[in-house]
């Protein structure tokens, strides 16, 4: 079923939060949703592409790369192995590349810009921790939701 963010903002906007960040649409899926996974990192992406190599089973990574829009934390063969894994998005408030070829992929990815140079591969970062940017608080496990509108999270199960 093809999610409307504003139509579930609608019926039950009061379990919800929105995000303000206005974040680009780069992927082929423009409306995906599933249970959130979070990293964070600065200009290296070799955490996120080894979390991206584990099974997805429909849910979303949530990259917080600090808004950095210098390095590239994902492009179209890390994209590629999240296809392959079974995701259902990337969500990065950060840089990603090749976004030609991440159009054609079956896969929800909205990040802040783009940059054609590569991130570090140190996998310095954290996993698995509530993240926050665009006013709220991605946290692990809670759902999300993504349209062209904008990003919509639930609030965690306590
Ligand atoms: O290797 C990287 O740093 C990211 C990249 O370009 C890709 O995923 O294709």
């Amino acid at each position: 079923m093809t999610i409307v963010t504003a139509d579930l903002f609608d019926e039950r906007g009061d379990q919800l939060d929105s995000c303000d960040l206005q974040l680009r649409q780069y992927g082929g899926r423009r409306a995906f949703s599933g249970p959130i996974v979070t990293v964070r990192c600065h200009e290296d992406n070799a955490l996120l592409k080894w979390v991206l190599s584990e099974p997805g089973q429909g849910r979303v990574l949530v990259v917080d790369g600090g808004g950095s829009l210098h390095t590239a934390l994902m492009g179209d063969l890390i994209a590629g192995l999240a296809v392959s894994n079974g995701w259902a998005g990337v969500v990065i408030h950060g840089a990603v590349r090749d976004v030609v070829a991440l159009r054609e992929l079956d896969l929800g990815v909205k990040a802040l810009g783009s940059n054609p140079r590569k991130s570090g591969k140190q996998g310095t970062g954290e996993r698995d921790i509530p993240v926050s940017f665009g006013g709220i608080v991605f946290h692990p496990g809670a759902e999300l939701f993504s349209d062209d509108d904008g990003i919509l999270v639930t609030r965690p199960v306590s």
